[in-house]
């Protein structure tokens, strides 16, 4: 019957989901390696900025502060984005996540594990040269405020003072996938696709059991 085969089962919802932090400076590529990740690997992907964008446009209470935050290029609040993090998680059904773009410091690392009560599982860092995410960004055309010169020049130093840090202690962790971010999109997720089959087989070990972030803190990408 139903009532046996759920027998000792975790329901879904209740296992604890897989959480990937994607970081790197702005035009790393972080965006367009994770819509490869979601095509090859179905993961849900939660960018921290498209998820404060959205805020602006929908006119919330907090979109105006967002904008003004965004345009200088520095950090909003680390309750306003946690919040927004974990509405979206929660109001998902699937149980793997990438979230781009966040933590963008140490404050919003510690927020978010005080408020969801957990860490990320693997962080990814798209490591690319100033120059060519400069490159990239002022020839990105989707017309946002924040993808000019000078705006571009806070958030690197903003990555370089705030963002690094965050690297660094994940690396410290044994958390932390770098990858090369230079060549092709083909190229560099080819980087990225061995980190993502050995997560896949790796979850499909733990499916029908108590998934424990625990258990899934530490593993070899062959
Ligand atoms: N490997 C690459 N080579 C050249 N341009 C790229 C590459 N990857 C992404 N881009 C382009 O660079 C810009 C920034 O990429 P995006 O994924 O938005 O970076 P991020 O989210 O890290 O800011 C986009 O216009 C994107 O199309
Ligand atoms: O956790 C976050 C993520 C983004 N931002 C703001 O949103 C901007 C754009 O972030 P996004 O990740 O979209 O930029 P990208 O790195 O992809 O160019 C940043 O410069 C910040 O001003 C923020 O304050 N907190
Ligand atoms: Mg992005």
């Amino acid at each position: 019957s139903v009532l046996n085969q759920e027998k000792g089962r975790i329901p879904k919802k209740e296992k604890p989901p897989f959480i990937t932090f994607v970081l790197g400076g702005p035009g790393s590529g972080k965006g367009t390696q994770c819509a490869k990740i979601v095509e090859n690997f179905g993961f849900t992907h939660l960018s921290a900025g498209d998820l404060l964008r959205n805020e602006i446009s929908s006119n919330s209470e907090n979109g105006a502060m967002i904008l003004d935050t965004i345009r200088e290029g520095k950090i909003v609040p680390s309750n306003v984005t946690v919040k927004l993090i974990q509405r979206a998680i929660e109001s998902s059904d699937n149980d793997k996540f990438l979230i781009d773009g966040f933590p963008r410091t140490e404050e919003n690392r510690r927020t978010y594990e005080r408020i969801i009560g957990a860490e990320p599982n693997i962080v990814l860092f798209f490591d690319c040269p100033e120059d060519e995410m400069v490159k990239r960004v002022l020839s990105r055309n989707q017309g946002r405020v924040d993808d000019n010169k000078d705006t571009v020049r806070k958030r690197l130093e903003v990555f370089t003072s705030l963002n690094l840090p965050v690297i660094n202690y994940y690396s410290q962790k044994g958390k932390l996938y770098k990858i090369r971010a230079v060549g092709t999109e083909d190229e560099i997720f080819e980087q990225v696709r061995p980190i993502f089959a050995a997560v896949e087989s790796l979850l499909k070990l733990y499916d029908d059991s108590t998934r424990s972030n625990k258990d899934l803190l530490i593993f070899k990408v062959p």
